[in-house]
């Protein structure tokens, strides 16, 4: 088995709050994902999830526990991690191939080379005949396409995905689904993906990890042993996907529960 991509030991982060006190987002926790590996979290709202992913970009440093990728410890933004978050960071004055085409030219690839591979990019993720549009001229699940090929142009061996549909509507959102699962299988990226929704997190992931509400640890881990290739909107119908769902959703409704006693009052 390859050793992990990512690997959270016994991680805690604190952030001073507002009143003088310390605010514990992130309390020992603990998770590995190989290469290869398609892990969703969930939790409550509130609970940690971000805080999660900015340990691991190196967004934020962890007040005690390790945090290494690639089997080192995070100490600034690690190469090869490609993030997608629910805004999308797509350049309205740039067009769709100049997007795609930047983070290449920012890794210094020459300029002919960079858009070459952004053509490529934006073919694979349907959207071909739009290189030269701009953001406004396109519709929600377009901008979230070039958003995708914007990640994965740099083929990076991490993705961070922080609620990356959550605004798009159902049948878009489907769609964007199968289209992440198809483009990231057999690259290898290690995935880890933060989603309130349930459903999302079931059919797309390897494994489901529930955390805890605030602060966020580890409770449950629950293996999705469905078949690849998956289309999400199949997926869903069937038993063996629903009793995994009510297996997870049976850990994090307590979770849900103490969160909502805690005054929040959103759910997962
Ligand atoms: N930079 C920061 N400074 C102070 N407190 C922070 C900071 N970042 C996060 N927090 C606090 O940490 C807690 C966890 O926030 P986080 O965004 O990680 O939760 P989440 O589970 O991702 O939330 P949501 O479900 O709403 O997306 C919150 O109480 C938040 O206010």
């Amino acid at each position: 088995m390859s050793p992990p991509l990512i690997e959270l030991i016994g991680a805690t982060k604190r952030f001073p709050s507002g009143t003088g006190s310390v605010h514990t987002a992130v309390s020992d926790l603990t998770l590995s994902v190989r290469p290869g590996e398609f892990v969703a979290v969930v939790g409550p709202t509130g609970c940690g999830k971000s805080t999660t992913l900015s340990l691991v970009s190196g967004l934020q440093p962890p007040s005690a526990g390790q945090v290494r990728v690639h089997g080192k410890p995070v100490e600034s933004i690690p190469d090869g991690v490609g993030y997608m978050f629910q805004t999308d960071a797509v350049m309205p004055w740039r067009s769709v191939l100049d997007n795609v085409a930047s983070g290449p030219r920012f890794r210094g690839v020459p300029k002919a080379e960079a858009r070459e591979q952004a053509a490529d990019w934006i073919s694979r993720v349907g959207l071909a005949g739009f290189e030269k549009y701009y953001p406004h001229q396109l519709s929600g699940g377009m901008r979230k396409r070039v958003a995708l090929a914007q990640t994965l142009v740099t083929s990076p061996r991490i993705l961070l995905m922080d609620e990356p549909f959550s605004a798009l509507d159902v049948q878009t959102r489907a769609l964007m689904q199968d289209e992440l699962l198809r483009l990231w299988s057999g690259t290898g990226a290690a995935v880890i993906f933060v989603t309130h929704d349930l459903e999302e997190a079931v059919a797309l992931a390897d494994r489901v990890v529930v955390l805890t509400s605030s602060p966020a640890t580890v409770k449950d881990v629950f293996d999705v042993g469905l078949p690849r290739p998956r289309k999400v909107e199949e997926l869903r119908l069937t038993e063996e996907f629903l009793a995994i769902y009510r297996e997870v959703w049976e850990s994090l409704r307590t979770e849900v529960e103490k969160s909502r006693a805690g005054g929040r009052a959103d759910v997962a």
